[in-house]
């Protein structure tokens, strides 16, 4: 055992020694300045970048970043929050749970080549070799928009200590004059972001690991203790969901366990996300050395709350006061009253940001063509560590050490009080004028599907698509010359215009009945609509990690939103003016923008769902006014907000609901209004998803073989649904047989006339060969299932 490693028993180093508050954070974002290691990885799947190579360009991000950690005055870092596709998947090497699929085909974990291949063939079912297995199932990191990878357990999963990758980062941050805070998932988080191994038995679950993972994370500790780690941080973020009474247990047993243990750093346990409730209190009775606590957006009610915590003091508080997933700068003077209120607790406060900064964007001083006011309300990473450095300061020396940089935030917050671009007055107006009446639609359902019936005169079976068609290289170069200068408005509109005629030409050639022109005009399905709203900005340098080497650029709700013309109705009407069948007008709903922008913090989300919604009200009226019958509207990110704690999901789910309702709700009864899911597993939202009163809905289905159906039946849902009978997501087109077999196991549980044929999402990221070919069994799969039902009512009903 070195030096630096301790025997810790009561967690303090006793009240002798003055704690002297420092910064610190949970993890730094990982892609590089520049994206370098989305490069690098994405080369190196393609064979053009070995391992060798990989690795060095890895050593470089690392020198990026802890040479900003180091530069802006933090010097106990994170090591191990680094990854090369996602923090999940590293725990499960780690605890050496990798499924046995992945680890089989002879890759020696022993060689750098052969521990990315395996790594790689379980992040995405293949490695650089071309070694092909399933890969992990991806899901969604708590109310994130980051996606981790689910490992896969079982009974007979046996875990054992892998820690190479993780010694790696500590002493990386060591060669960089560095004190290294190993951070990682900690158990009960682990298991509940697994799940059960295909051949588990039915009803066993990951829980019951826990034994069997407890003495590993004990070899871990102690193998960090001999590295010199005076503290280790278990990310235990699952605990602030306040889940169920199985969950305390875990954690408790868990908890009390690790720090039951003589030869270990101290235990620092985070959650992160939300409040850690009543975890706090379990976790301290466990006997944990300190906690990581979220406190975005706290009151300073909350905050003397946590300070009142039995048991708090003598321990470390890792206080996450500066809210390490939004994009503003932190009022340092409110934060540094809850610091000092935290610190009157006894606690041995030390400041950070509310979680991972992987969830923000590196750097705003770069952002040179945004507005210099808006630039300067905005921190991202490296800003906030600014903050949080300032911020120890002002906690350790007093005020009047922080001084001048409390004066700045000061002015940066008049500032942006004062500024007419987070205010609209007319917008306020308008809000405020809303009324119960603009939520409805003209006619209950019953009678609007009649009215549609007569309007549109579809068949039975109707197919359609989901309204995207691939993002061709020509689509992208065109855009991109556009972007340059080097294409001229004209010469982009029509480049836009020939892919709309393709489209529409393609899809009236197979038969498809209702018709879209499959959003050519849009490289991204939210910035397409915030870029074209007063109220949202867009960073050009604001890329975040989304999964693996795939990064987004949100845009950021600055004020409030107004939409000073339409949007996308000369598309609709370009392409509705090739056809005699109809055409759908495509939006992307007012709560999925919000999910994929990054949100003001000085109004509740609520607010700005009404403006956006209100802004596509109006569009919805120009389209109808240029002849559009049929408006999808899309709300593939409703499931995303759901708050992690359930006290607070109806509030939210009566707000994401109205706003849907608000931007549809002043459609004529004749126009159909559909809606569109993906993604998520919809259960904990059926009933938000029949409230939304859309006359059609489409759903992603085809892989979970129509479950979907039984679960809008079980809410009462009785207007038409399109599952999706064609799984976009693989390169694998189905065959009409499988498409007509999809529908005969929906006609079980649907009639016949709410029954709507479609894939399960866009078709951008599938090649125009696929799309042919799927559209072409599309229209076929309907045709033999509309022969089958004429069949049966030829055979019930005399004509
Ligand atoms: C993620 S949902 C996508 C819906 C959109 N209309 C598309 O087809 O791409
Ligand atoms: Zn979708």
């Amino acid at each position: 055992m070195t030096q630096h490693a301790t025997t810790a028993t009561d967690g303090s180093d006793g009240p002798d020694v003055a704690h002297h508050p420092t910064a610190t954070l949970s993890g730094y974002p990982r892609q590089g300045r520049d994206r370098e290691l989305k490069r690098a990885l994405e080369a190196h799947w393609a064979g053009r970048l070995d391992a060798a190579g990989l690795l060095d360009v890895v050593g470089q991000v690392q020198d990026q970043r802890f040479g900003a950690m180091a530069a802006a005055g933090v010097t106990e870092v994170p090591a191990g929050d680094f990854s090369l596709y996602d923090h999940v998947l590293d725990t499960a090497v780690l605890l050496g749970l990798l499924p046995a699929r992945c680890t089989a085909p002879g890759l020696d974990p022993a060689t750098p080549a052969g521990r990315l291949g395996r790594y790689f063939l379980a992040a995405r079912g293949r490695d650089a070799d071309g070694h092909e297995t399933q890969a992990l199932e991806m899901t969604k990191w708590f109310d994130t928009n980051y996606h981790h990878l689910v490992p896969e357990l079982g009974p007979t999963s046996e875990p054992a200590p892998d820690a190479a990758d993780l010694l790696e980062q500590v002493r990386a941050a060591r060669r960089h004059g560095l004190e290294p805070r190993p951070v990682v998932v900690g158990p009960v988080t682990f298991l509940r972001c697994s799940k059960a191994a295909d051949d588990a038995p039915a009803g066993w679950t990951p829980d019951a690991l826990l034994p069997r993972l407890l003495p590993v994370y004990a070899e871990l500790l102690a193998v960090l203790a001999d590295e010199g780690c005076a503290w280790v941080e278990l990310d235990e973020s699952v605990l602030v969901t306040g889940a169920d009474d199985g969950l305390a247990a875990l954690a408790r047993t868990a908890h009390a366990h690790l720090a039951g243990l003589s030869h270990r750093p101290r235990l620092l346990v985070a959650g992160h996300y939300e409040r850690l409730g009543d975890a706090a209190t379990l976790l301290l009775d466990a006997g944990v050395d300190g906690l990581a606590v979220d406190l975005a957006g706290a009151s300073r009610a909350e905050v003397e709350e946590l300070a009142a915590l039995p048991g708090l003091a003598g321990r470390r508080l890792v206080a996450g006061v500066v809210d390490g997933r939004g994009v503003w700068r932190r009022d340092l003077s409110e934060a540094l009253d809850h610091l000092e209120v935290l610190a009157r607790s006894g606690a041995r406060v030390d400041v950070a940001p509310s979680c991972s900064l992987l969830h923000v964007p590196v750097d705003v001083s770069r952002e040179d063509t945004l507005d210099p006011d808006v630039r300067s309300w905005l921190a991202f990473a490296d800003q906030k560590l600014e903050e949080v450095v300032v911020l120890a300061r002002g906690l350790a020396q007093g005020r009047d050490a922080v001084a001048a940089e409390l004066g700045v935030s000061d002015a940066v917050r008049a500032s942006r009080l004062a500024s007419a671009r987070t205010r609209t007055p007319a917008v306020r107006e308008r809000g405020d004028a809303v009324t119960p009446g603009d939520l409805r639609r003209p006619a209950p359902a019953d009678e609007r599907r009649a009215l549609q019936a007569a309007a549109l005169r579809l068949p039975p079976l109707p197919t359609t698509t989901i309204g995207s068609f691939p993002q061709t290289p020509e689509i992208r170069r065109a855009r991109a010359a556009h972007r340059a200068g080097r294409l001229d408005d004209a010469g982009y509109e029509a480049a836009m215009e020939g892919e709309v005629r393709r489209v529409v030409a393609e899809q009236e050639e197979a038969g498809v009945d209702v018709l879209v022109h499959g959003e050519p005009e849009r490289d991204d399905m939210v910035r397409y609509f915030a870029d074209r709203l007063e109220g949202f900005v867009t960073p050009v340098h604001g890329w975040v990690q989304s999964y693996g080497s795939r990064c987004v650029r949100p845009p950021v709700v600055v004020g409030d939103v107004r939409r000073p013309g339409p949007m996308t109705v000369r598309w609709t009407r370009f392409a509705q003016r090739l056809t005699d069948a109809p055409v759908k007008g495509m939006l992307t709903g007012p709560v999925t923008i919000l999910a994929w922008s990054f949100p003001r913090d000085d109004e509740p989300r609520s607010l700005s769902a009404r403006q956006v919604a209100l802004a596509l009200r109006d569009e919805v009226a120009d389209l109808e006014a240029a002849g559009t019958r049929v408006v999808q509207v899309d709300e593939p990110g409703l499931r995303e907000l759901l708050p992690l704690r359930a006290s607070g999901r109806q509030e939210y789910l009566a707000w994401a609901v109205d706003a849907f309702r608000l931007a549809t709700g002043g459609a004529a009864a004749t126009t159909q209004v559909h809606t569109h899911m993906c993604y998520a597993e919809f259960g904990d939202v059926m009933a938000a998803i029949d409230a939304l009163d859309a006359d059609v809905i489409s759903l992603e289905a085809a892989r979970s073989r129509m479950e979907v159906l039984d679960e809008l039946a079980d809410e009462g849902y009785d207007r038409a649904v399109g599952p999706g009978v064609w799984d976009i997501h693989s390169p694998v087109v189905p065959t009409a047989d499988e498409v007509s077999d999809h529908l005969a196991r929906a006609l079980e549980r649907l009639p016949a006339d709410r029954l709507w044929v479609n894939p399960d999402c866009g078709l951008k990221t599938r090649t125009p060969e696929e799309v042919s070919a799927g559209l072409t069994a599309l229209v076929a799969g309907a045709a033999r299932a509309r022969q089958a039902l004429a069949g049966r009512d030829g055979g019930t009903t005399p004509r």
